[in-house]
Formats: structure tokens, sequence, C-alpha cells
């Protein structure tokens, strides 16, 4: 296929209901949307996931746009491009910026799929046709407002309950937690709000029989997270910390984590999430799919990958309603019973919803190859 054009949304969506994690609080949602045609009119989509601000990673919306009106779209437009595993290869003289890479390959696939008749979770190697979902909870002043948030969701059939903790809202939110569900999987999220001075603290939590931890430690750390993980029993899963298979292969062989956290953004597109999901299995290591609470075009990215067999534990894909009025895409993501159907339809599945996305759009960005 050859992308003959490229069109970016600069977008900014309103989340129904403020997320708070040990940074900070989020209610409006700044992000990219990518469209790509090739020669044949046939579109594919991706999302950045990049926030406005640089808390969870380095990138943000606007290194992202940078990255690819500058670098990353002169790459590809007008190239011949026989399979989206070709993508890396392309931007392999650009370091970093895994975000705004994943941006374009994600839409690549989009149309390598929608072009061979296939679905995105076909395309991947994927075999699931409904994944079971689990769903991320900001942090709550009361501990009363969280458990009825809890129970709310609970109720709505989500397979897992994570819950973000940070120094003093941690050890007593989780015991209150499991005594109110004592059967519910449930973990806990830090976003590397502690270090190793915190170890006894963190040993407490041993007690409430978490699924795991996810990125206790710094989120550059994986010579930490192993001395921590010899002294806890919970599991320690990574996030922040893992880039690209070789951050995982490391992590592993130092035993830093038990379980993997994949998310398409962050480990630069959906090529190298295959990889560290295939490795994984090799290792016997459990992977999950994580959110960046996307949009339905990002949001549909993530339900194809975890079709693949070693998403074994339910991911943060919860349903367009968790997060939004009015999803950018049509139908839009339903959960039923803790699990999503995943689509039929070629490509991502789901169709954009142009009158949304276009209330939506602030700015537009269109790119030709000569
Ligand atoms: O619902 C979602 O999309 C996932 C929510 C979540 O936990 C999260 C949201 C924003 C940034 C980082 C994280 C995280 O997994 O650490
Ligand atoms: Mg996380």
């Amino acid at each position: 296929m050859i992308i003959q054009e490229i069109t970016i949304r600069k977008m900014k969506m309103m989340m129904k209901h403020p997320f708070t994690t040990s940074f900070g609080t989020m209610q409006e949602k700044d992000f990219l949307l990518l469209e790509a045609k090739d020669e044949l009119g046939n579109s594919g989509w991706g999302e950045s996931v990049a926030f406005s601000a640089p808390w969870y990673n380095e990138e943000t919306l606007e290194t992202n746009l940078h990255m690819l009106q500058d670098f990353l779209i002169p790459l590809v437009l007008g190239k011949e491009i026989g399979h989206p595993d070709e993508v890396s290869g392309l931007f392999s003289a650009i370091r970093k910026n895994n975000m705004a890479k994943s941006t374009i390959e994600g839409a690549i696939w989009d149309l390598y799929a929608k072009r061979n008749k296939m679905t995105l979770a076909q395309a991947l190697g994927g075999e699931r046709d409904k994944i079971e979902v689990g769903i991320s909870i900001g942090i709550h002043e009361r501990v009363e407002d969280l458990i009825a948030t809890v129970r709310g969701f609970v109720e709505e059939g989500y397979k897992r309950i994570k819950v973000k903790i940070k120094p003093g809202y941690d050890v007593e939110v989780m015991r209150e937690l499991r005594k109110q569900f004592p059967d519910v999987p449930l973990m806990a999220d830090a976003n590397s709000a502690y270090t190793l001075n915190d170890v006894e603290l963190l040993k407490q939590l041993d007690a409430f029989d978490l699924t795991m931890i996810e990125q206790p430690l710094a989120s550059d750390d994986i010579i930490d997270h192993a001395t921590l993980q010899k002294q806890m029993t919970t599991p320690i899963c990574l996030d922040e910390s893992i880039h690209s298979l070789e951050d995982t292969r490391k992590a592993v062989e130092l035993g830093s984590t038990k379980i993997i956290n994949i998310k398409i953004g962050r480990v630069g597109g959906l090529t190298e999430a295959k990889k560290i999901h295939d490795y994984c299995m090799e290792k016997g290591l459990p992977v999950w799919c994580g959110g960046m609470l996307e949009s339905g075009i990002g949001r549909a990215h993530n339900i194809a990958l975890t079709t693949l067999p070693n998403f074994i534990l339910p991911g943060d894909t919860a349903g367009s309603s968790r997060y939004w009025e009015e999803d950018v895409i049509t139908p839009e993501v339903v959960v039923e019973d803790g699990y999503i159907t995943v689509p039929t339809a070629y490509g991502i599945g789901y169709e954009p919803n142009f009158r949304a996305m276009d209330k939506f759009t602030v700015e537009t960005y269109r790119f030709k190859a000569e």
C-alpha cells in the first residue's frame, strides 16, 4: 500500500468524571487522532495517547504533533509499505517518541487490515471473540465515595478493580476495600509514588491478596523493583518502566516484574506490543492491556490487541460511557457483564462518528504525498 494522505486532528473532549492519580487530576482530554489514506481510498485510524502535560512520560500532545509533522509523516508519505511491521524500520533513525510513532503505526495497521479484508484482531493473530475487562478507578478524597464507586462498577460486572494509590492513601484504603469486597479481584497502581524507603509499608499490602501492584517505584527503574519484589509476595507489574521488548527482557531477567501492563503507545506500536506479548507468553508471564483514557479509536486498538492469547488478565479497557458523554466512534464500546464483544467489521471494527469527531476537533492538519 502507498500512504497518499495523512490528516491529524487536534481534539478536545471533556471526561464525564475527573480522574486522579498520584500526580494530579485530569478532566479535560486533549489528544491527537490521525487518519492515513492509501492509494485506493481506504482509511486507517490511529490515536496519540500522549497527554497535554508530561506527567506520565516525557511526551505531550505538542511533542507528538512536532514529531509527526516534522519527522515521522515525511518518512511514510508516498512510501510503499507491504506490512505494518515495516513501519518501525522506517522510524529507526528517530529515537524514543514512542507515542508519536505509535499514532501512525496504528493507523497503518488499521489500513492494512481493511485492505486485506480482515479485522485488526485477525491481522494481529488474535483469537478471542470477546475480551474480559476490568476498570481503573482514580483517587477519591473520601474512602466512602471510593467504596460506592467500586460497588457500582462491581455491580456493572467489571472483572477486576484497580485503584490508584499514593502515600497516605494506600494500606488503610486497600484494607477497607478488601473488607467490603472479599471476592473481587483487586489491584493497586501507584504510578511511581514510592521508593525503597517504603518497603515496610508496601509489604503490608501483601495481606490483601491483591492480583498485583502496578509500578510502585520510579518510572525509569528496573533495579529497585527487583529488590522490592524479593521482599513482597504480591506480584509486581511494570507499566511506566517498559518501553520495548528489550526493557521487558531485562526486567524479567532481573526479577523486577511478574506481569506486564502493555500499552501500545508506550511501546511504540502494535508490532512491538505483539513482540512483548509473545516473549512473555514464552516465559510464562501473563500480560494485560493498560489504558490511557483513550477515545474510541485508541480503545478499538486496545480491544484488538487483547484478543491475543497471553492477555490472560482483564485490562483497563472499560466501555466508552465510563469516560465520555459521546464517543468519536460508532457503535460505542459497550461492556456487558465484564466483557466486550470484539467487533467483526474490517480493521479496528468501529466507524468514525464524524459528527461527534468534528464537534471535538479544534484544529486539522493535512499532509499529502507529492
Ligand atoms: O482507564 C484507563 O484508560 C486507564 C487509567 C489508568 O490507570 C491510567 C490513566 C492515565 C495514565 C496512566 C494510567 C495508568 O495505568 O497508570
Ligand atoms: Mg499504570
